[in-house]
Order: C-alpha cells, then sequence, then structure tokens
C-alpha cells in the first residue's frame, strides 16, 4: 500500500515503491533515504487474533505493577514494563515471526523480551538506547493504541522522521535509526502525524533487541 500524492517530499523514489508510503513522514527526501530499510514499518503485521493473544498473555504480569511518573531524568514517562522469556507457545510463534522478519540468522539477540506499558498519558521522551545493554537492531510490536515514533538525527535536529505506529504494526530500527537518530513516542497532547490527529490511548510495546556487541552470544557461553 503507498499512498501517492501525499508526502510533498519532492521526488524522491523509494527502491521498488513509486513513493514513500504513508506511515512515515520526513524532514525531507534526505533523510528518507538516508533512513530507507533502516527505520521500518510494517503495518499488520499482527493479526487481529495475534494481537489478542499477546495482550491477553502480558495483562496479569502488568496490572501487577504501577506507573512510574516520578524519574526526573527518565527518558520514559508514565510507564509499567516487565522482562519476560518465557511465553506460551502461541505467543513464542509470533516472537519467532518477528525475530525473523527484524534480525539476521546469525545475530545474537537478548533473549529477554522487553514489554512496556505507556498509560494514556505516558510519553518517551528523545533518546538513543544504551549501547551496554542493546545491539545494533530493534524491532517493536505495538498493541492497543496508535502512536507517533519521531527520530531526529541526534548531530542536525532539523532532519527527522516520523513513523506512524498502528495497532497490530512491527518497527525496526538499525543502522542510522539505531544509533544516529535518537527516538521518542509522542505524548498525547502532541500527537499528530502531520494533520492527522493521532489520539494517544494506552499502548503496550513489546521489543526485541539484539545483543550489545562485544558481549558474548548464548553459543559462546
Ligand atoms: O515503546 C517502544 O516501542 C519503544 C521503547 C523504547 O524506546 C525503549 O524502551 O528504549
Ligand atoms: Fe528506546
Ligand atoms: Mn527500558
Amino acid at each position: 500500500m503507498v499512498c501517492s500524492g501525499r508526502l510533498a517530499l519532492g521526488a524522491l523514489r523509494a527502491p521498488g515503491l513509486g513513493t514513500w508510503p504513508c506511515w512515515l513522514r520526513g524532514s525531507g527526501p534526505t533523510v528518507l533515504r538516508r533512513l530507507w530499510g533502516a527505520a521500518v514499518v510494517r503495518p499488520g503485521f499482527l493479526s487481529s487474533v495475534e494481537e489478542e493473544t499477546l495482550r491477553r498473555e502480558l495483562e496479569p504480569a502488568l496490572r501487577r505493577r504501577r506507573y512510574e511518573y516520578d524519574h526526573w531524568d527518565a527518558a520514559i514517562h508514565g510507564f509499567r514494563e516487565t522482562e519476560r522469556s518465557h511465553w506460551s507457545e502461541a505467543s513464542q510463534a509470533i516472537l519467532q515471526r518477528v525475530r525473523a522478519a527484524a534480525f539476521p540468522p546469525a545475530l545474537a539477540q537478548l533473549p529477554m523480551v522487553h514489554v512496556l506499558d505507556l498509560h494514556q498519558n505516558g510519553y518517551i521522551k528523545p533518546h538513543v538506547d544504551s549501547i551496554k545493554f542493546c545491539g545494533g537492531i530493534i524491532a517493536g510490536l505495538s498493541l492497543l493504541s496508535p502512536s507517533v515514533m519521531r527520530l531526529i538525527d541526534t548531530q542536525d535536529p532539523q532532519e527527522w522522521l516520523e513513523l506512524l505506529l498502528e495497532p497490530g504494526s512491527l518497527y525496526i530500527l538499525r543502522g542510522p535509526a539505531r544509533y544516529d537518530f535518537s527516538h521518542q513516542i509522542l505524548r498525547d497532547e502532541e500527537s499528530f502525524f502531520g494533520e492527522r490527529r493521532v489520539p494517544r490511548g494506552r499502548r503496550i510495546s513489546v521489543i526485541c533487541r539484539s545483543l550489545p556487541e562485544g558481549e558474548p552470544g548464548p553459543s559462546s557461553r
């Protein structure tokens, strides 16, 4: 699915596409060219049954926790989170699909999956994931609420890209999108994708990451 004529981004042509897809918008052709293949969204990656499978499995563990707000220097506000290594068979199959879509077969991955529950008034400030805890690829599923993820070039704030993350979508950040740009999730008041208002409700993300570089993979332990 492409949305022709909506982007006003000049004559940029993505490989294999007539125009840029309608879930990405950016400051201009340069950023789109730089991040093509590095910041990827796959809308409808999950079926509604798969989304419901994950949600139902995660809800009990999340509900036991309280939303956290009070860390003044923290990147994330209004959230609760958990990490999970044991999953039902149905969820394992879903996560296997995510891993296959996002990671080259030989790349070592963190066995723990990060589950982040953002309250409807929660948000994520611009940050770059620490290289101590995260390798070169981040892959996240979004459940429940749509949201806008904004990437900003850490060297040049004029260069930005926005990702529209619908429930059931998968996003992948790698290469320059992982290291040269910060990422954030907009708070409800600022949650617009161009002209389009994207009301932010509660959002759950399920995030797989590759192993930090220099960290011995499971096979070499
Ligand atoms: O919720 C997301 O999809 C992103 C979370 C994030 O940026 C992080 O935990 O570092
Ligand atoms: Fe992050
Ligand atoms: Mn975290």
